[in-house]
């Protein structure tokens, strides 16, 4: 079974040339390298070609790289996407997705300006339109592996209050895990932009991975170590899942279907989980999740 994690993926403004160069040593397991709202409007064909060197000149190791490009309804969606296509990023992540089809009318962009049939598509999950639709958003084009809530855009189009426990978020992140799930994408949970607030953040990494997210998107490196402390499976949760595995495979060779492990039923379906977490845990790089500000051993990616 192979698993990529996505434990922390950190956005960056795509003007601040020391951010992207900083990232190239951060325990990250994606970064969105931001050319939408992060980038004011004098900047955005700075932060194009920034971010087009950045990508270009490589460093990132095993590290997701996603561009983000601004919508094509404004003045720079079309060149983004343009620039974006054979940038040599692993995917573009097309913000404020309304439908189905805006996300087809910017693969097409994508695919005439020559883009290879392995550059993925994400979409920002940050519009009540996109909440609502989120079905046929998750299922417009098989280019498209992840959804990445938008939580800062949702609580201002909801006219919603952002309050530590998430309650008014919670419909839309229940939508777009749902609609992930159905079509088998990955998930991203929405970012905490209280810098100060560690023990909220910590808090919203647990809350996400619960709910069934594979990851948070962040906005500082500081973030970093407790999201993928959060969202990767701890030693006792590995281990129990080799013991359901062998449990399982002992009891099939006896030919019942079912066992007991910890005096806990274990089915087909059990042993299937634990085989993602046992797979997770190996991809990235080890049994156990990192210890508090210890670097994970990257698979190799396109710099070798
Ligand atoms: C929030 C920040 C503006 C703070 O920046 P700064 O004051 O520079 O922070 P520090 O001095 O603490 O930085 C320490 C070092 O770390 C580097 N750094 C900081 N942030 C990042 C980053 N995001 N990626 C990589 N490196 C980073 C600094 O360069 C310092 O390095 P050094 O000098 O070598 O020590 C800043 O963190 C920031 O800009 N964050 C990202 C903001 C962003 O991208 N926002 C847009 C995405 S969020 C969004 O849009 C939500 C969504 O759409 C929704 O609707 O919900
Ligand atoms: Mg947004």
């Amino acid at each position: 079974m192979a698993v990529r994690p996505r434990r922390s993926v950190l956005y960056m403004p795509g003007a601040n040339a020391r951010a992207l160069v900083k990232a190239r040593t951060l325990p990250a397991d994606g970064l969105i390298l931001d050319l939408e709202d992060s980038v004011a409007p004098d900047a955005k064909d700075q932060a194009r070609a920034t971010v087009l060197e950045a990508v270009r000149t490589g460093g990132y190791g095993g590290r997701e790289l996603v561009i983000r490009v601004n919508g094509l309804d404004t003045p720079w969606g079309y060149a983004d996407l343009v620039a974006a296509a054979t940038a040599g990023a692993d995917a573009v992540l097309v913000p404020k997705v309304e439908s189905g089809e805006a996300l087809r009318m910017a693969e097409r962009v994508l695919v005439n300006a020559g883009a290879p049939d392995t550059l993925q598509l994400w979409a920002m999950m940050e519009t009540p339109r996109a909440i609502l639709d989120a079905g046929s958003v998750a299922s417009a084009t098989r280019r498209l592996t992840c959804l990445v809530m938008g939580t800062s855009d949702l609580t201002k189009d909801l006219n919603a209050r952002d309050l530590p426990d998430r309650l008014p978020m919670q419909a839309s992140l229940a939508a777009t895990l749902l609609a992930a799930r159905a079509h088998g994408l990955a998930a991203l949970d929405g970012v905490h932009v209280d810098l100060e607030d560690t023990d909220g953040f910590a808090a919203s990494c647990r809350q996400g991975r619960a709910l069934g997210f594979d990851g948070k998107t962040l906005i500082h490196p500081n973030q970093l170590e407790a999201a993928n402390e959060a969202f990767a499976p701890t030693a006792a949760e590995v281990e129990k899942a080799r013991k359901i595995i062998a449990a399982h495979a002992e009891a099939m060779a006896a030919g019942k279907g079912i066992t007991v492990v910890d005096g806990k039923l274990v089915e087909a379906l059990h042993v299937e989980t634990a085989r993602r977490t046992v797979a997770l845990a190996e991809a990235i790089g080890g049994d156990l999740c990192p210890l508090p500000g210890e670097r994970v051993a990257r698979p190799p990616g396109r710099d070798g």
